[in-house]
């Protein structure tokens, strides 16, 4: 893999995968629990899916809970995520307010990483890659398709255009219909490493088929894979203590 991108402590593209697991309650209270409970799995890194939370169009709520997650997660770099509906997520914003949330998580202090989707109007993306940036924090372009795995090339095309906006991680989800489409990501994924990424990538093929690309990305390319704490944020997350037996025991193999 071509590039590192260094956050806190944890080094992206290197080694091992990094375990991140994600925030999924609903309710501030519960975040707070939930993420004083996920500290005994000691991920690499924590997302939030601000999308689950029910009061995240309450700016003011968003950027409270923010600090009291960020404060029982001493020292674990957090990834604040917006996740929309038409991505898999749990609901739709207006642009404008999207804007704001992230540059609000941003500015805030508690955060470490900001998700930015690629399929945005592109002033958006780099305006808020540029946001970001001067705040000192990083950014994931994403890109999520729940209903099919496009070909490799378009794979390889949309990681290669987050890349191009600027986006630090560029990453991309998508779900199987038959075992060949998680080839088609990881030879994806392969290629884009290969020839094209000079920084971190990380990649998924969803559901329980794809997830062998949840495992193999030291082998194929991805920088980052998604754990299960109690309750998985997207379909085929494996729990975080058999992902990491996986993880370090394909490591030693190589
Ligand atoms: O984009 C991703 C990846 C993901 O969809 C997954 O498949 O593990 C889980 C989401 O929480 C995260 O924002």
């Amino acid at each position: 893999m071509s590039g590192t991108v260094t956050v806190r402590n944890v080094t992206l593209g290197e080694g091992i995968p990094k375990i991140c697991v994600p925030l999924v309650s609903a309710a501030a209270s519960e975040l707070v629990a939930e993420a004083k409970a996920l500290k005994e799995l000691a991920p690499d890194l924590v997302e939030w899916r601000s999308d689950l939370f029910a009061e995240v169009e309450d700016l003011a709520a968003v950027q409270k809970t923010l600090a009291e997650i960020s404060s029982v997660l001493p020292g674990i770099p957090l990834i604040f995520t917006f996740r929309s509906a038409r991505e898999g997520g749990g609901r739709e914003i207006s642009e404008e307010y999207y804007i704001r949330l992230n540059q609000a998580a941003a500015e805030s202090g508690h955060v470490d990483i900001i998700d930015v989707e690629l399929f945005n109007k592109e002033n958006v993306v780099r305006g808020l890659i540029a946001a970001a940036h001067a705040c000192g924090v990083f950014v994931i372009v994403s890109n999520h398709d729940f209903n099919g795995t496009p070909s490799v090339e378009e794979i390889v095309s949309r990681l290669r255009q987050a890349q191009a906006l600027g986006g630090d991680l560029p990453k991309i989800a998508v779900m199987p219909q038959h075992a060949g489409d998680v080839l088609t990501l990881l030879a994806a994924t392969n290629t884009m490493r290969e020839q094209y990424a000079d920084r971190p990538i990380i990649t998924m093929s969803m559901a329980g088929e794809g997830v062998i690309s949840r495992l193999a990305g030291e082998i194929f390319g991805s920088a980052l894979t998604f754990g299960a704490a109690h309750k998985p944020s997207a379909p085929g997350q494996v729990a975080v203590a058999e992902l990491r037996r996986v993880l370090e025991l394909l490591h030693r193999s190589l």
